[in-house]
């Protein structure tokens, strides 16, 4: 068994798989993330940077470490090392929450800001909104402006995405800037065609940014009329489906327009958007009529709060937010052609029915030997980063007795000690990935190696 020292247990655990790309966003984000969890003894070949003989974070890295020592508890406090210097006494995330919603064009986007905004939730919201194209049609349309919101800011002539991602940056500098303190929460609505990864990356990426905002969730509309013809679309090599990646990237899912089909649409539509995404909270609705604590102060982002997203595939749809009588079985999600294997308490979910993107959870009890998981995970993030979309997780590492609670986006990913494990609860692992062409066998045995 490997070793496990406390104070990288102790430590946030923080990973960065190095290796060239062409996207000057990642090689970015890569070169700013000390890589804390991930630390093969001596493996310069892997392109980790090494910090076994090292502090665990080095002066000089302290600000940037700021971003991944927020998902300590109280808890972690007890496994804290002589000699760390890592401080578990960290004062409370008192950032500013950030929503992202997206969604294809048409699909209920600027709908449900409507909802949010004319709520009675007590918040006061700042309002980034991007269109694509010069005119700003949207920002009319916002009710922010009648009901006086704090503030709405218009992004026009790009897509927050790619060309006017700086200009996002700058926005939230300004916003926190001069009206800290005047609102309590962000909503940014993106253009129908943006792909949320670059958006998300942002929150990690920008120091200006991270200081001030954390990303809070992903909320993604779903046109329950027309997603399957934007979810079929074949595009050329090497360009995303927007469609498919705003769902993928979602903790949050709203299926809307269910007043425009049939009941059996929308279910064959959701088995559809569960194969591409088993972790996010799904509800069908029309109008974008949510309960607002579904879309606003989720946690989608927060370590302390990823374990309803790695249980979020056993739990159902909301019954609420439909009228309809039906029988919700496992088959709601689960019943188009994949792969589901049990083995023993050992189990793993294949989602094969969209070629590309798809989701598997592995589950398993018994503990983890942190050493291997991080090899593995560290070996597999070099591989295979740019098709992993998400990654979240809840592990049982051998010797910890608080379970270890982690996520990723790609190759960014963050995790640290959460609670302490319940003295009659099982210590079952729980992780999910989703991204492209994953192939759930290699994931569950790589998994499974590293099993004490
Ligand atoms: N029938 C029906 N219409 C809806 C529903 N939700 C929104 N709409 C209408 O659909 C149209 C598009 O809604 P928006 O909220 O503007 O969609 P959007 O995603 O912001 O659109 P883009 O900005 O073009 O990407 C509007 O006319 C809405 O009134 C719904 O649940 N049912």
């Amino acid at each position: 068994m490997a070793s496990i020292s406390l104070d990288i247990a102790a430590a946030t655990f923080v990973g960065l798989a190095r290796r060239h790309s062409t996207n000057p966003i990642y090689n970015r984000v890569r070169t700013s993330f000390p890589p804390l969890f991930l630390r093969p003894k001596c493996h310069d070949n892997l392109n980790f940077r090494s910090i076994s003989t090292q502090p665990r974070i080095l002066p000089s890295e302290l600000s940037k470490s700021k971003r991944f020592s927020r998902g300590f508890t109280a808890a972690a406090a007890t496994a804290q090392a002589e000699g760390s210097d890592v401080s578990t006494q960290l004062p409370p995330d008192d950032r500013i929450p950030a929503t992202v919603i997206t969604g294809f064009l048409g699909s209920g986007k600027t709908t449900l800001l409507n909802h949010i905004l004319t709520a009675d939730h007590g918040k006061r919201i700042a309002v980034i909104e991007n269109e694509y194209g010069e005119v700003d049609i949207d920002g009319s349309l916002v009710a922010a402006k009648s009901i006086g919101s704090e503030d709405i800011v218009m992004l026009n002539n790009g897509c927050l995405c790619c060309t006017v991602r700086g200009d996002l940056v700058r926005m939230i500098a300004e916003l926190v800037n001069t009206k800290k303190g005047r609102f309590d929460h962000i909503v940014i609505e993106t253009t129908g065609l943006a792909n949320p990864a670059p958006i998300i990356q942002t929150f990690y990426a920008e120091d200006q940014i991270f200081n001030d905002v954390k990303l809070d969730g992903v909320v993604t509309l779903v046109d329950a009329k027309h997603a399957n013809f934007h979810l079929d679309d074949v595009k050329p090599k090497g360009v995303v489906n927007e469609a498919v990646e705003q769902i993928a990237y979602a903790d949050r899912i709203i299926v809307n327009k269910t007043d425009l089909v049939g009941e059996p649409q929308v279910a064959s539509l959701i088995q559809r958007i569960r194969s591409i995404n088993g972790l996010a909270n799904l509800k069908r609705t029309q109008f974008g009529k949510v309960d607002l604590d579904y879309v606003l102060g989720i946690g989608g982002f927060d370590l302390e709060r990823i374990e309803s997203a790695v249980n979020a595939e056993d739990s159902e749809e909301d019954h609420a937010s439909h009228s309809h009588d039906h029988e919700h079985d496992h088959d709601l999600h689960h019943g188009h052609d994949h792969k589901h294997e049990h083995h023993d308490d050992h189990h793993s979910h294949d989602h094969t029915h969209d070629p590309g993107v798809s989701s598997v959870s592995i589950v398993c009890e018994g503990s983890l030997d942190l050493e291997k998981a991080n090899m593995w995970l560290g070996t597999l993030l070099l591989d295979r980063s740019d098709d992993i979309y998400r990654m979240k997780g809840l592990l049982s590492v051998e010797g910890m007795e608080e379970r270890f609670v982690f996520q990723g986006v790609h190759d960014i990913f963050q995790g640290s000690p959460d609670r302490l494990w319940g003295p009659d609860e099982q210590r079952t692992n729980k992780i999910v990935f989703i991204g492209k062409n994953l192939n759930s066998q290699e994931l569950e045995k790589g998994f499974k190696a590293c099993l004490i």
